[in-house]
């Protein structure tokens, strides 16, 4: 079984994340964590923060020379910006004086929209804002990103699966239909100052995010997650819970601002007659194949083994810059929601984390169907499937 959690606050001093289950002997450096981080901060129209904080990794547990050892692996990533709010974030009470006029610690009255702020001020309690908004903030995605990275490295190394995303929409900007990047181009899209596959789209992408920024507002977008060289056979149809689109789906739908999921074709296929919906089967050089992959890879709530294709939809930044109407909570008047900074758009760095959540559910989904203690048992047992398929 394998099972992950992180801890810790946007302004916290630092993030932290448990990952147990994977087997040993999965090659992962420090300096591997820290390269996927940098992706995550990343991408035209991310705000101030990205620019001036950085993510310092420290590997505390599981991993031992540069191999996972087989017990938990625990990763923490650093807040450089820590001793800014060593005060407002402390843990342990702070005298009232060390706090008196501290800008930092003004009481968040005037929830944004958007965001978990309200709701979350009315579950707890709270009077204010800020011990709602240091957990659901974004920030968090560091540390999947960070434990995602060690489960792209045993998907990779056990078995030899590759993912990469892109970004196919920025607010009404789209890639031409039909655009697919292959495990090759993930350089590529990295440099892509908004990791899109397709140039000459880009170049409009960056044009909308300037438009939106020059009007104080924000944008949202669809990114795409694909995964190469599955086995058939991953996930399950015998439960809603075991399918792994299912699985999938509530993975991707977990990160923050994410609103709609698309597995294939998803919402296209609804459109079409079944004639020209599914993925029909024909004699193939070593066995059968697939005329398409409109299912994206998945059918039955199983890998079919042809690449697995999901989108996530993820809704504009909430804290607009033209800032939103709300309530003062404080005195219940209308007022201005809380704006001091913020990204015009994050869908790039939406990716990057989509890309983790991905890796976390078929990292999950493998070590269920092949087990393993070392990667060289997970391995062995992946091959001795392959070859005792009956059917290829
Ligand atoms: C990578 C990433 C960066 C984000 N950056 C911001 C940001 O700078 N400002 C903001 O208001 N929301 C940002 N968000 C989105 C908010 O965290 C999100 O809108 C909020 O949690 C409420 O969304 P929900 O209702 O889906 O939880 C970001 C989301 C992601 C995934
Ligand atoms: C810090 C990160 O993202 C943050 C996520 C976020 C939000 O509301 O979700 C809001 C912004 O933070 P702040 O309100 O402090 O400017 C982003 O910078 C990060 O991704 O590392």
């Amino acid at each position: 079984m394998m099972r992950w959690l992180t801890a810790g606050e946007s302004h916290g001093p630092a993030l932290v994340a448990i990952l147990e289950g994977l087997p040993a002997g999965v090659a992962v450096t420090s300096d591997d964590i820290a390269a996927a981080l940098r992706r995550r901060r990343a991408g035209y129209g991310r705000g101030a923060r990205m620019k001036f904080e950085q993510d310092r990794v420290s590997l505390i547990g599981g991993i031992r020379h540069g191999r996972t050892q087989g017990g938990p692996i625990a990763i923490e990533v650093g807040n450089t910006e820590w001793p800014k709010w060593e005060q407002v974030m402390s843990p342990d009470p702070v005298p009232a004086e060390e706090l008196d006029g501290v800008a930092r610690n003004e009481p968040l009255t005037r929830p944004r929209p958007g965001h978990a702020d309200l709701v979350g001020m009315q579950k707890y309690g709270h009077a204010e804002a800020r011990p709602v908004l240091e957990r659901a903030s974004a920030r968090e995605t560091a540390a999947r990103v960070a434990i995602g990275e060690v489960a792209r490295a045993f998907c990779r190394q056990a078995l030899g699966v590759e993912i990469l995303s892109h970004v196919v929409s920025m607010g009404p900007i789209e890639v031409p239909e039909g655009t697919l990047p292959g495990p090759g181009d993930l350089e590529r899209i990295d440099a892509d100052p908004l990791r899109c596959a397709d140039p000459e789209t880009s170049a409009r992408m960056v044009a909308e995010v300037d438009d939106t920024k020059k009007s104080g507002d924000t944008l949202g977008g669809v990114v795409e997650v694909l995964a190469y060289g599955l086995p058939p056979g991953l996930g399950g149809y015998t439960h809603w819970d075991r399918r792994l689109d299912s699985r999938l789906a509530g993975a991707l739908m977990g990160i923050q601002a994410i609103k709609g999921v698309e597995v294939g074709d998803g919402f296209r296929t609804a459109a079409r007659r079944g004639s020209a919906a599914h993925d029909e089967i024909e004699p193939g050089p070593g066995g059968v194949r697939r005329r398409s992959n409109r299912a994206g890879g998945i059918e039955g709530g199983m890998t079919t083994g042809e690449p697995l294709r999901v989108r996530a939809a993820m809704k504009p930044i909430a804290t607009v810059p033209r800032a939103l109407d709300t309530v003062d909570i404080a005195t219940g008047e209308a007022a201005q929601a809380h704006h001091q900074r913020s990204d015009v758009t994050a869908v790039p760095a939406a990716g990057v984390v989509a890309e983790a959540m991905v890796a976390l559910v078929l990292a999950e989904a493998a070590v269920e169907k092949f087990g393993g203690d070392s990667l060289e048992e997970t391995g062995r047992n992946l091959r001795a499937y392959r070859d005792a398929l009956t059917i290829r």
